[in-house]
């Protein structure tokens, strides 16, 4: 089983996302994401000029070796547009292979270990009465997990509230921060820890005083505290009770977390801009973390996230896989068949698509009472419709990015 054409897909129905798309001599054809939001061309770039050539002519079967190949073969190591092109060819080829045994790819990781995901939603308000409006659609959708994001007084804009507060607008106006903002340039906004780190405490409060001790609660510190702000984070939120505290500080340096770790039970999430297992070594043996962030699309695709995911289970950490918009639906179904299929699953994010993007990727996934699963067609059960694809061009679009009050850059 040969592959005999390799196209690398670039459409932004709702947003920007980057599709291979692989075909064997026998007709069989595989889709991986290779999405990374606001650099998507470098990773078109890579996989056109430097992958697609390597792979023309390789036996379709041979997953490991390929991916092998792709990684010590290109002598450069690691980093976010080598592991995601690296990760579309991996999961396409696992989509081939499901396609070739006619069975669901989940089935060829060693079966269904549950009978469905679990997932979380992303809950927001400026205010407290949206924010409880936002809470209480999401339980009405089904969601048995909420992530829940505010304002924070006297910051115009912030990471995970819509762009138009009220969730009855969301419903028309998206939230929309996933799908990088459209522009030539990336949007700034403002930033103040200390003003945070006052305020979230009293947002959880809210929350627990209304919605009562038992709905899992998370939240995303998204990179922006220091590992003692961190530490206070974690700790002022104990009494909250929260499923997990995520990217509470950048985790580039890894014993970071040792500091956060001896000052707060507060379980933690870290991962969701790493993207081998290299980058969690320390983390992971060192039990920094309880959750893994990392989305399949940008971890090497399925078969390193597994890897990735058994060390972990080693250390009784489990899964927390990245589920934005800007994870495509090829890359959600990857994380489905992987998270059904391993022992120690955590959650699923779960942000819905745009209309238009689910007419452009037919989807077989279905979400009951509050969990996922992948469905049961050979491969990972998606298909992209390649004439709705070319109706949506690319469009120049960044993520935005921080400065404190004194002009400063910081963590977005
Ligand atoms: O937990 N989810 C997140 O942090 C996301 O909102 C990321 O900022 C975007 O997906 C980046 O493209
Ligand atoms: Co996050």
């Amino acid at each position: 089983m040969i592959i005999d054409r390799a196209e690398v897909i670039v459409t932004s129905p709702d947003r920007n996302f980057v599709t291979l798309k692989l075909t064997t001599d026998d007709g069989l054809t595989g889709l991986g994401d290779a999405t990374l939001n606001g650099r998507e061309l470098a990773v078109v770039s890579y996989l056109k000029d430097h992958v697609v050539p390597l792979l023309l002519g390789r036996d379709a079967h041979r997953i490991e070796d390929t991916w092998q190949f792709l990684y010590r073969s290109a002598y450069w190591r690691r980093g976010p547009v080598t592991m995601a092109a690296i990760a579309a060819v991996d999961t396409a080829l696992w989509d081939i292979k499901g396609k070739a045994a006619g069975m669901p790819v989940y089935q060829l990781l060693g079966g269904a270990s549950r009978t469905g995901l679990l997932a979380y939603g992303h809950a927001s308000g400026k205010t407290t009465e949206e924010l409880f409006d936002s809470i209480r659609s999401h339980q009405e959708q089904g969601y048995r997990a909420i992530r829940v994001q505010t304002g924070v007084p006297g910051l115009k804009s912030i990471y995970g509230i819509a762009s138009n507060a009220t969730f009855e607008a969301m419903q028309g106006v998206r939230y929309d921060h996933e799908p990088a903002q459209r522009g030539a340039l990336p949007n700034e906004e403002d930033w103040d820890s200390r003003v945070y780190l006052r305020h979230v405490p009293s947002v959880f409060e809210a929350v627990r005083n209304e919605f009562g001790p038992e709905l899992p609660l998370l939240h995303d510190a998204h990179h922006r505290l220091t590992p003692i702000q961190a530490a206070k984070l974690g700790k002022s939120l104990e009494p909250y009770d929260l499923f997990w505290l995520e990217d509470v500080t950048p985790a580039e340096n890894q014993e970071a977390l040792r500091l956060v770790r001896q000052h707060t039970a507060t379980p933690l999430a870290i991962g969701e801009i790493f993207n081998t297992v290299w980058d969690y070594q320390q983390i992971i043996r060192e039990q920094l973390i309880d959750y893994v962030r990392s989305a399949v699309t940008h971890t090497g695709g399925i078969s390193h996230l597994k890897k990735v995911l058994d060390y972990a289970a080693q250390y009784q950490i489990k899964s927390g896989m990245h589920g934005p918009t800007d994870i495509s639906p090829v890359g959600m179904a990857a994380a489905m068949h992987l998270g059904l299929s391993i022992h120690n699953f955590g959650i699923q994010e779960y942000m819905k698509h745009g209309a238009k993007t689910d007419q452009v990727f037919q989807q077989s996934f279905t979400w009951t009472d509050g969990r996922l699963h992948p469905g049961d067609q050979p491969g990972l059960g998606v298909e992209l419709d390649t004439d709705e694809a070319g109706r949506y061009p690319y469009v120049q679009a960044y993520l935005p990015y921080n400065r404190l009050a004194d002009g400063t850059v910081h963590d977005w």
